[in-house]
C-alpha cells in the first residue's frame, strides 16, 4: 500500500513528505523531481512570493545510489521565505508571537473558518498551514508517483484549457505533441492563440486589484485497464480521483470525460461503442467516459477536468469584519498571486500520478519494480486476448 503524510507551514523552515510503500528499484533523483517543482513555479500569474522561492528537493531517507530501496522515502523542501519569517515562526519560546498577527479574515480562505474550529485568535495560525504552499511538497510527492508511472509506460501530462472566460480548443494531441505544447507555454494551455488572451486576461485582472480561476486537465496515456473497481464504492478510481483533485485549494469543481456536459444528451450521444481488432484489443472510436466505466480504466485515454475559482485574496478590497475589534474592514494585501490555474494544473498531475500508482500498486502488488514490470506487461497480453 502506498501512503503519504505533508508537514510544514507555508512561512515555516521547510516542507516534509514521508512517502510509505514505494516498491525498491525505482530509478529516482532528486533532480527529477526538481524539474516538477521548477514547473509548479513557473506558471503565469503568480505573485511576488515565487520570486523569492526556488523550490529544490532533499532526499534524506528511502533512496541510495538513484534508486528507492523500498524503505520510506522522506523528501524536505526549504522555504526561503522563512528568512524573513525566523522571529514570527519560530517554534521555540523565543518567538515573537505579537507580531504579524493576523484579525482579519479574507473571505474565500479558512481565516475566518478555521480560526473558530481551532480556537486560534491570531489567524496566521491558519493560515500558515491552509496555504496552498503545501502544494509544492504534493508535487514533490507525485512527482515520485510520476517516476512510477513512467517505468510502467504511462504518462500524465496536465494543460490549462480555461482563465476565466478564455477557452482553449480541444486539440486531439498525442502524449509527446500535448506535452512539448504544454511545457513551451507561460500558461501550460496547448492552444497557442488562446494562451495569448489568458495572458492578457490574467494582466487586466491583476492591473484591476482582482483574480481569476480557470478549469485545467489532466490526460493519462497508457493507462492499464481495469484499476480501481465496482466492488466497494470507496474503491473507484473515478470517486479516489474526484477526491485528490477536490483536495487542491481553491478547486470546486471535477468531472470525468464528457462529465456536466453529459447531463444535457441522450445516452446514445454519450456512451462509448465497443469494438475489437486482433492486434489492438477491445477498443472505442469515442471517449466520451474520459477512460473510466464503473469505477476502472477501461484501457482508453483518462480525461479528468477540475475548476480552480479565483483566488481570495484581493489587491482590491472584500468587506469583512475584524474579529479582534468586531469592526467592519476592507482587506489590505501585502501580496497575493492573480492566477495560479497554471500552477494548480501541475499540481493536478502530481495528485491524480499519485492516486494512480496507489491503485496500480493494489492491483499489481509487490515490493520491487522489477516485479509490477512483470505483472503489468503479463496482465496487458491477457487483456489483449480476452
Ligand atoms: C497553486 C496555488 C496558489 C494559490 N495562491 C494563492 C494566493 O496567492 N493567495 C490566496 O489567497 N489564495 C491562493 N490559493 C488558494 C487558497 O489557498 C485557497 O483558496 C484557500 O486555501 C481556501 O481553500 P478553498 O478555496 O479550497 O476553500 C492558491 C491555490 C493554489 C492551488
Ligand atoms: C507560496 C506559495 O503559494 C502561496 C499560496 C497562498 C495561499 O494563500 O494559498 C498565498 C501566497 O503566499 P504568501 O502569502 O506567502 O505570498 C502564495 O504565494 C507556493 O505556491 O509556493
Amino acid at each position: 500500500m502506498l501512503r503519504y503524510l505533508t508537514a510544514g507551514e507555508s512561512h515555516g523552515p521547510r516542507l516534509t513528505a514521508v512517502l510509505d510503500g514505494v516498491p525498491a528499484g525505482l530509478p529516482l533523483t532528486a533532480a527529477y523531481i526538481d524539474g516538477q517543482l521548477a514547473r509548479r513555479q513557473g506558471g503565469y500569474g503568480r505573485g511576488g512570493r515565487m520570486k523569492i522561492e526556488q523550490d529544490r528537493v532533499m532526499i534524506t531517507s528511502g533512496v541510495r545510489g538513484g534508486m528507492t530501496i523500498g524503505s520510506p522515502v522522506t523528501l524536505t523542501i526549504e522555504n526561503k521565505d522563512w528568512e524573513n519569517w525566523q522571529e514570527v515562526m519560530s517554534p521555540g519560546p523565543e518567538a515573537d508571537l505579537s507580531r504579524r498577527i493576523v484579525s482579519r479574515p479574507r473571505p474565500g480562505h479558512a481565516d475566518l473558518t478555521g480560526g473558530v474550529k481551532y480556537g486560534h485568535r491570531d489567524l496566521r495560525n491558519v493560515l500558515e498551514r491552509s496555504s496552498a504552499r503545501e502544494t509544492t511538497v504534493r508535487v514533490a510527492a507525485g512527482s515520485v508517483a510520476k517516476r512510477l508511472l513512467e517505468e510502467t509506460g504511462v504518462v500524465v501530462v496536465g494543460s490549462v484549457v480555461r482563465i476565466g472566460e478564455i477557452c482553449a480548443v480541444e486539440a486531439g494531441m498525442d502524449a509527446d505533441q500535448l506535452g512539448q505544447a504544454v511545457e513551451s507555454s507561460p500558461v501550460y494551455c496547448a492552444d497557442v492563440a488562446a494562451t495569448e488572451k489568458m495572458i492578457n486576461a490574467i494582466d487586466q485582472a491583476r492591473a484591476e486589484g482582482d483574480t481569476l480561476g480557470g478549469i485545467f486537465e489532466i490526460k493519462v496515456f497508457g493507462l492499464p485497464p481495469g484499476l480501481g473497481s465496482y466492488v466497494q464504492r470507496d474503491r473507484t478510481l473515478d470517486g479516489r480521483l474526484a477526491g485528490a483533485l477536490m483536495s487542491i485549494q481553491a478547486i470546486k469543481g471535477v468531472e470525468v470525460g464528457d462529465g456536466f456536459s453529459a447531463a444535457s444528451r441522450r445516452g446514445s450521444q454519450v456512451h462509448d461503442e465497443i469494438f475489437y481488432d486482433r492486434h489492438r484489443g477491445y477498443y472505442r472510436q469515442t471517449n466520451r467516459a474520459g477512460g473510466i466505466e464503473g469505477g476502472m480504466s477501461n484501457g482508453e485515454t483518462l480525461v479528468v477536468r477540475a475548476a480552480m475559482k479565483p483566488i481570495p485574496t484581493l489587491y482590491k478590497p472584500l468587506k469583512s469584519v475584524d474579529i479582534a475589534t468586531k469592526q467592519p474592514f476592507e482587506a489590505s494585501v501585502e501580496r497575493s498571486d492573480a492566477c495560479a490555474v497554471p500552477a494548480a494544473g501541475v499540481v493536478g498531475e502530481a495528485v491524480v500520478a499519485w492516486e494512480l500508482a496507489c491503485v496500480l500498486v493494489e492491483k499489481f502488488g509487490g515490493d520491487t519494480m522489477r516485479e509490477i514490470l512483470r505483472r503489468v506487461g503479463e496482465y496487458r497480453t491477457y487483456w489483449k486476448g480476452f
